[in-house]
Formats: C-alpha cells, sequence, structure tokens
C-alpha cells in the first residue's frame, strides 16, 4: 500500500528492493543514522543580563501608567551568573531547578538562540574545543518546551513532510522517506503513526507520544548534540521514564544531550551521566549525577531520610531544608550557603576539568553519518548562530 509520498510498503523480510529487484540504498540508512560526528560542548561563566523596564520607547506610556506617572527606570536583571559546565559525546548532562531559575535560558545560550539586542550575553562556549562553527550550528537539534506540530497531519505525514523540507538534495526523497521511517521505528512511534497528531479541540496522539514527535523531529537531521527543553512536562513517571531511557539509548550513539528537567523521579536521575543545579541563576553542583549527595552530605545538607535525589536537590536549590538539631533562628540561609560551597569546593575543578583539552574528532569532512556534511546542505529549521563571545 502506497504510504504517505507514494512509498511502497516494505517486503515481507523487512528490506527494500527497487523496481529491477535489487536492494535499495535505503538498507544502509539504519547503519547511516547510527554514525555520529562526536561534539564536547564545554560553557563557562556563562552570564545573561537584561533590562527589563524603561529600555525602549515602545509600551513606556503604558509604564508610566503602571508605574503612577514617574518614569520607569533601568533595571538590569541577572539571569544566569557565572555558569560553567560541560558535556561529552555519549553523555546525558541534566540542568535541574525551580521554576525561573534560568534552565530555559541557558538552554537557549548553549544552542545559540538568545537575541541579539535582548539582553548582553558573556562568557564562553566551546564545541571540541573551538567557538562552534556552522557546521556544529546544523548538528544540534533544538526540542523546545512546547512543540510546533501541525494537528492534522498524522505522525508518519509529519516525520515524512519534515524530512523532506530538512534533509539535503544530496539525498534522494526515497532515502528521505526511510530516514523518517528509521526515525519513527527508533522513537518507539511505529504504533501510532497513523494517528494524527491532534491538539486540545482533536483528539489525536497522546501527551508521550506527541514529545516523542518533537523529538523525533530534531532526529531527522541526525544531530550529534541533542538539547530539550523540559522533555518530560506533563508526562507520568513511566512514560517520562520510557522518553528519557530513550535519550539514554541516544548518548549510546555517541551523541551529546543536553536536557532540562523539572521534577525527575529516581530512575529518571539514574539515568543522567551529569547534573547541573541552578537556583536562581546560579550553580549550586555541577558533577556526576550519583556523586550529587555525597557532596552535598559533606557540605552539612543531607535529608532526614532517604528521599529522591532529584527532590532533594530542588528542595536545596528552593532553600528548603531540615537541618538536625539547628533551631529555626540559627539556621543560615540554605541557598547562600550553598553559592559559596560550589565556588569554593566545586567551581574551580569544574572550571579545570572544562580548560582541559579535549580530543578532536577528525576532520568535519570524514563525517559520513551525518546528513548535513560539508558538502551537503541543510535546510534547518532555525538559524543557529551562536553568539558567545570567547
Ligand atoms: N528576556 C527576559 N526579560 C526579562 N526576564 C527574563 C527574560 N528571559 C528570562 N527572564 C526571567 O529569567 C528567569 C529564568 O527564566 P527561564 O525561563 O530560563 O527559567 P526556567 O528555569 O526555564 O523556568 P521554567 O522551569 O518555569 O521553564 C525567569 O524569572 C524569567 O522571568
Amino acid at each position: 500500500m502506497p504510504g504517505f509520498g507514494g512509498l511502497e510498503a516494505p517486503n515481507e523480510d523487512g528490506t527494500r528492493h527497487s523496481k529491477d529487484g535489487s536492494r535499495d540504498s535505503r538498507d544502509h540508512l539504519p547503519s547511516l543514522m547510527a554514525s555520529c560526528y562526536p561534539i564536547t560542548l564545554k560553557f563557562m561563566d556563562v552570564c545573561y543580563k537584561v533590562k527589563v523596564q524603561g529600555t525602549n520607547t515602545q509600551g513606556i506610556s503604558i509604564k508610566r501608567v503602571l508605574n503612577h506617572g514617574s518614569t520607569p527606570s533601568d533595571q538590569e536583571k541577572t539571569i544566569l551568573n557565572n555558569i560553567t559546565g560541560m558535556v561529552s559525546p555519549g553523555e546525558m548532562l541534566a540542568i535541574l531547578g525551580p521554576s525561573g531559575s534560568g534552565k530555559s535560558t541557558l538552554l537557549n545560550a548553549l544552542a545559540g538562540r538568545l537575541q541579539h539586542g535582548h539582553g548582553n550575553l558573556s562568557g564562553s562556549l566551546l564545541a571540541n574545543n573551538r567557538k562552534p562553527t556552522k557546521q556544529i550550528a546544523k548538528r544540534t537539534g533544538f526540542v523546545t518546551q512546547d512543540d510546533v506540530l501541525y494537528p492534522h497531519l498524522t505522525v508518519r505525514e509529519t516525520l515524512v513532510f519534515c524530512s523532506l523540507l530538512r534533509l539535503p538534495n544530496t539525498l534522494s526523497t526515497k532515502d528521505k522517506i526511510s530516514v523518517a521511517e528509521t526515525v519513527l521505528s527508533e522513537l518507539g512511534l511505529s504504533k501510532c503513526e497513523n494517528t494524527i497528531i491532534g491538539n486540545s479541540f482533536i483528539r489525536g496522539i497522546s501527551g508521550g507520544e506527541r514529545k516523542r514527535v518533537s523529538i523525533a523531529h530534531e532526529m531527522l537531521i541526525n544531530p550529534s548534540l541533542l538539547i530539550l527543553d523540559e522533555p518530560t512536562s506533563g508526562l507520568d513517571s513511566t512514560a517520562a521514564h520510557r522518553l528519557v531511557s530513550i535519550l539514554g539509548s541516544l548518548t549510546q550513539k555517541g551523541k551529546t544531550i543536553v536536557t532540562s528537567m523539572h521534577q525527575p523521579s529516581s530512575r529518571v536521575y539514574q539515568l543522567f551521566d551529569s547534573v547541573l543545579v541552578l537556583s536562581e541563576g546560579r550553580s549550586l553542583y555541577f558533577g556526576k549525577g550519583s556523586e550529587a549527595m555525597g557532596y552535598f552530605e559533606a557540605t552539612g545538607f543531607s535529608p532526614s531520610f532517604p528521599m529522591n535525589p532529584a527532590d532533594f536537590l530542588l528542595d536545596l536549590a528552593n532553600g528548603v531544608c531540615k537541618l538536625d538539631g539547628v533551631s529555626e533562628r540559627e539556621r543560615p540561609n540554605v541557598k547562600q550557603t550553598l553559592i559559596a560551597s560550589y565556588n569554593t569546593l566545586l567551581a574551580p575543578k569544574v572550571k579545570a576539568a572544562c580548560m582541559e583539552t579535549t580530543p578532536v574528532p577528525a576532520k568535519d569532512s570524514h563525517f559520513v553519518g551525518s546528513h548535513c556534511s560539508e558538502e551537503g546542505r541543510c535546510s534547518n529549521r532555525f538559524d543557529l548562530h551562536l553568539v558567545l563571545s570567547v
């Protein structure tokens, strides 16, 4: 039966044959999708400040009304304050923190999506020890918090359509469709491939499937670096675990993954290789997920009963912590204490690790697995310009 775009269904043995009976080029696509150009991402002393009032003439009169006739004065708000960390190929870095702690802003900074003129971004961002190039940007996938999927298309149509639009013309139409099919099965979407996406008015796929379609959408370009903003929001813990396990399997193919997450379960937390805990734009912890509890215990903060490490880290980032034997009045300002501990104990080590030169992969053009090779053209949905200065 012809599918979307006139694709013929596979033969019973799962392989495809061209009209002359020979195996066609799609047979090599799964292995092509599996290969990946390794990217080590380092970010050092990233700061982001915005002016929050009276910075432009637009809306100035309404601001005057809201301020009871007085002219609003300029105020600078620091959203990210000296954030340092790194993530290597085959690793998943989770950015944890309460709402408003700066997770999305940091992810946008790492992907080069913070717009010029909207704020002051400083610090350094390195991909494979160098300032990120356009090639790195092309190999970066970004999954936003709110998806932008067309509700009337089926899952399969969505991916095939995107594949035809986004992949370079060096691939044939058949190959592009085959890439969509490979990604579809890789993300466990085969069961719902003929269900429409839907929205709040039209019933369609489930929330978990929807998140996976958004990830599949970015996977079409076979990104080496995948950045995801809250991919598990709105999912139950089983669906969230399934989705993060899929991300884990992508890291095993050499991809570098950075994701923000609100409330991971302990099972999900165990899947993270490293963790960055943010509180009001400042780092409280950067390091292995498995070592976080030990670190906080050493600085004097430990839970009074066994609990999900992610819950404990979020409590700390919110400044909520019961200290045994310490009265309410004597209790130190938890956040200030943790920031000070990070700055003295961890920050120098994290910086030293970032300063170390990591192996640089062979020339980009040797990378055959990318659909966005030096020679090929890749129509990335976003114009990714990395704006951090070195
Ligand atoms: N351009 C901007 N102008 C003013 N304030 C901003 C701007 N961008 C972000 N902020 C503020 O910076 C803080 C961090 O925002 P961000 O979206 O990064 O937080 P978050 O940790 O991702 O939150 P959530 O988990 O709720 O998505 C928030 O208080 C937000 O209101």
